[in-house]
């Protein structure tokens, strides 16, 4: 079966018997999981294992072949810096605007949009907490690979989303800007967000609640994460 509900419940996402391809290669083969609000999990495993393919699931933005996917709250997901052209016409603060325009936790679940005012105060809330409020006008593509990073996680943030889904958000910061990082999300989590983050960060895998083990598109049994 395959269904897309959205609830208020015990749990942000409770997935089960997930399956998903790319045409006709499946590469998620039936994950199982739940995650509480204010819990931060960690989905880690070697390459290729679906870590990528599994969030963008949990996000909404990739189609299940089958399974069961619930949602009780707004999702945002914070994608790996992409490679951006030097002449795209945005800056920090417009790359931020676009997540601090969509609706989130203060329309849920009326899902109204954000009036201007509160969206310029979303996204300096955001850029602040990344630490680039000086960077705010700055053109988002001349700006350093870990600024973009951070500008994309400040993107994440200014959604107000109940369920923030981080993939690798740590690659290519230094190691001030990781440790930062893992603040920002544990005082998200703190709040009552639910977070899961790709990662292979060894201080972010300890710190988390919960490590989820993808490998070949599965969890396997042995990593406990189904349920605790
Ligand atoms: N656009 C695509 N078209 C076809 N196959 C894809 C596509 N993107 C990913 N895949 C395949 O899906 C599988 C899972 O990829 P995914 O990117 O989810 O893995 P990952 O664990 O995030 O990898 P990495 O650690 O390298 O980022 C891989 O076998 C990959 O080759």
């Amino acid at each position: 079966m395959v269904a897309w509900r959205v609830m208020e419940d015990l749990f942000a996402i409770q997935a089960t018997d997930l399956h998903a391809a790319y045409g006709a290669t499946e590469v998620l083969h039936g994950i199982t999981l739940q995650l509480k609000w204010g819990e931060i999990a960690a989905i880690s495993g070697p390459n290729g294992a679906g870590k990528s393919s599994l969030l963008e699931v949990l996000a909404g933005v990739r189609e299940l072949t089958s399974g069961v996917l619930t949602q009780s709250g707004t999702a945002a997901l914070v994608v790996q810096r992409p490679a951006v052209p030097a002449t795209l016409p945005l800056t920090a603060a417009d790359v931020v605007r676009i997540g601090a325009a969509r609706p989130g936790r203060r329309s849920w679940p009326g899902r109204q949009r954000r009036n201007r005012r509160d969206i310029a105060a979303a996204t300096i809330e955001a850029l602040a907490a990344v630490e680039l409020s000086a960077c705010a006008m700055r053109p988002y593509a001349a700006l350093s690979g870990g600024q973009r990073q951070r500008v994309l996680v400040a993107q994440g943030l200014a959604t107000g989303a109940q369920i923030l889904l981080l993939d690798e958000p740590a690659a290519g910061l230094d190691a001030g800007s990781r440790g930062r990082l893992r603040t920002i999300l544990a005082a998200e989590a703190a709040r009552g967000t639910a977070i899961v983050c790709v990662t292979h960060d060894q201080a972010d895998l300890a710190e988390a609640d919960r490590v989820i083990w993808l490998e070949s598109g599965r969890i396997p049994a042995r990593s406990g994460d189904v349920d605790d």
